[in-house]
């Protein structure tokens, strides 16, 4: 397997997609915007999925599984959130050579799947709140250009969909899942991601109020929304009429909350740490996470070498470690130390007849190439310590460097500087829509129009007097600019 054709910081697009396929993640598929999960990936979805499905649990949260299929009604009874989407809506019109009756959507979210049977359940305040989640695929037909994990016409996701009788425990539910988010990017993912507000223009046309996490990518100067939970207020309730009868008897409406994180998080992590080697996996979502290669050296006691390879796998997989080694007797082991490189494999250990003869062996970190010799007598602790080590300074790299592509203005003249060099812009902001659609208007070309992000919960000081960038009317907060995937 030859290096990659494209560099990083040449052609990052192309870069990208040779990552993706000789990593092994992917398989182009012949229908546009469709991709081929391949186990490598398969492997990372698994891992967050494990960990985010046991913190909703904890949370009383229940998962259940509703069909892929929307009777038309429904889906338009949604006015606002539907119209702009239409063309999204992807359809089932036939079975076999008939015509169907009616033509059948492909779920392209589930709210109005899922709502008219939330007005059936619910009845009194005991059964509130109404807690659910499902794991599925969705399907969007998107136009703009397809890119794997990024924008695919269908994607995997989570989808929660909960219903209170206050608005306090929806907005406390929201903060809570969003939390669970930030972790899932910078615990687990090892993404630096900032936490905030959707716009009015920017939040989900269906809901009351829209919190996400943005991550950023510093090769396109791109923004990218890594998840959202919204607040949908009782917008779905008002129109699927999910009431109850509280417990002064009267008929209340339930406040409801929808929140998701697509198999898109797997993309923002392989473009946040991948290199001109290929991929780079943080150790907590690696499928393999040390890859153990023998070094044989003419007849010196190869056997001995293969027979300590397979016991140091033994030993790290016994302590819980997802350790392979590679013994294939046709490949060299020059091969085998940039195939497994491309992979992504955090940690290689390589024992050859003099690590063998020192009972040692030696230690080659994906993410910096630093080496270290270890002793097998304390194999388990290094290895537990380097993973640590790879994981933390994943993110402190990938944080240093988003970090510096922020930044902040005060002037349409910065601004416009700032978005040609590619920058994450914080922005004083007067929060009025139009200035938004304005800014839009003004920077639209051909890559794209600059956007706000999210106005982060992390405020900067407002001095009194500051004023918009944009429209110079008194600013009221700050705001992330940027053009955005
Ligand atoms: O899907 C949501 C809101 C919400 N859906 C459930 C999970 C959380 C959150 O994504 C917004 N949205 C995005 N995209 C589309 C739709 C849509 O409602 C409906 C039609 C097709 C495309
Ligand atoms: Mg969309």
């Amino acid at each position: 397997k030859n290096g990659l054709t494209n560099k990083k910081d040449e052609n990052f697009g192309e870069w990208y997609s040779e990552v993706v396929v000789n990593s092994e993640m992917i398989e182009y598929y012949d229908i546009s915007g469709c991709y081929i999960l391949r186990p490598w990936t398969m492997a990372i979805w698994e891992a967050m999925q494990e960990f985010f499905d046991a913190e909703i649990k904890k949370m009383k949260i229940k998962n259940c599984y509703f069909p892929l299929f929307v009777s038309p009604g429904v889906l338009e009874k949604e006015k606002d959130h539907i119209e702009g989407f239409a063309p999204e809506v992807a359809w089932v019109t036939k079975s076999g050579q008939s015509d169907l009756e009616v033509p059948i959507a492909i779920r392209p979210t589930s709210e109005t799947v899922m709502y008219p049977y939330y007005s059936k359940w619910i009845r009194g305040h005991r059964d509130l709140p109404l807690r659910l989640n499902q794991w599925c695929n969705v399907v969007r037909w998107e136009f703009s250009n397809p890119t794997p994990f990024i924008r695919s016409r269908e994607f995997l996701w989570q989808e929660g969909h909960t219903a209170f009788a206050t608005q306090e425990e929806a907005d406390a539910e929201v903060l809570d899942i969003l939390e669970l988010y930030r972790r899932i990017y910078e615990e687990f993912l090892a993404v630096p991601v900032v936490k905030g507000k959707k716009s009015e223009m920017e939040k989900f046309a269906g809901g009351y109020y829209t919190t996400s996490v943005e991550a950023f990518i510093p090769n396109t100067g791109r923004g990218v929304q890594g998840a959202t939970s919204h607040c949908l207020g009782q917008n779905f309730a008002k129109m699927f009429e999910i009431t109850y009868e509280n417990e002064k008897g009267e008929k209340a409406m339930v406040w409801q909350n929808s929140w998701a994180y697509s198999t898109r998080t797997i993309g923002v992590m392989v473009m946040t740490h991948g290199d001109d080697k290929g991929l780079v996996l943080p150790p907590k979502v690696a499928a393999v996470q040390v890859i153990v290669v023998p070094v044989p050296f003419k007849d010196a006691d190869t056997q001995g070498i293969f027979d300590a390879c397979a016991s140091t796998v033994k030993i790290l997989s016994e302590a819980g470690i997802r350790a392979e080694c590679d013994l294939r007797d046709n490949y060299s082991p020059g091969w085998k130390y940039s195939h497994w490189e491309m992979k992504g494999v955090p940690l290689r250990l390589e024992i050859g007849p003099k690590d063998l003869a020192n009972s040692q062996t030696r230690a080659v970190r994906r993410d910096n190439s630093a080496k270290k010799d270890i002793p097998m007598a304390d194999l388990v602790d290094q290895v537990k310590e380097l993973l640590d080590t790879i994981q933390q300074n994943l993110f402190d790299v990938a944080k240093e460097k988003r970090d510096a592509c922020v930044k902040e203005v005060r002037t349409w003249d910065e601004f416009v500087e700032a978005l040609a060099q590619k920058k994450l812009i914080l922005a004083p902001w007067c929060d009025e829509e139009e200035v938004e659609k304005d800014v839009k208007a003004r920077t639209k070309g051909e890559i794209g129009a600059a956007k706000t992000l999210c106005s982060p919960f992390d405020q900067p000081a407002l001095e009194e007097g500051t004023l918009c960038f944009a429209s110079g009317k008194p600013a009221k907060k700050w705001s992330y600019w940027g053009r955005s995937y």
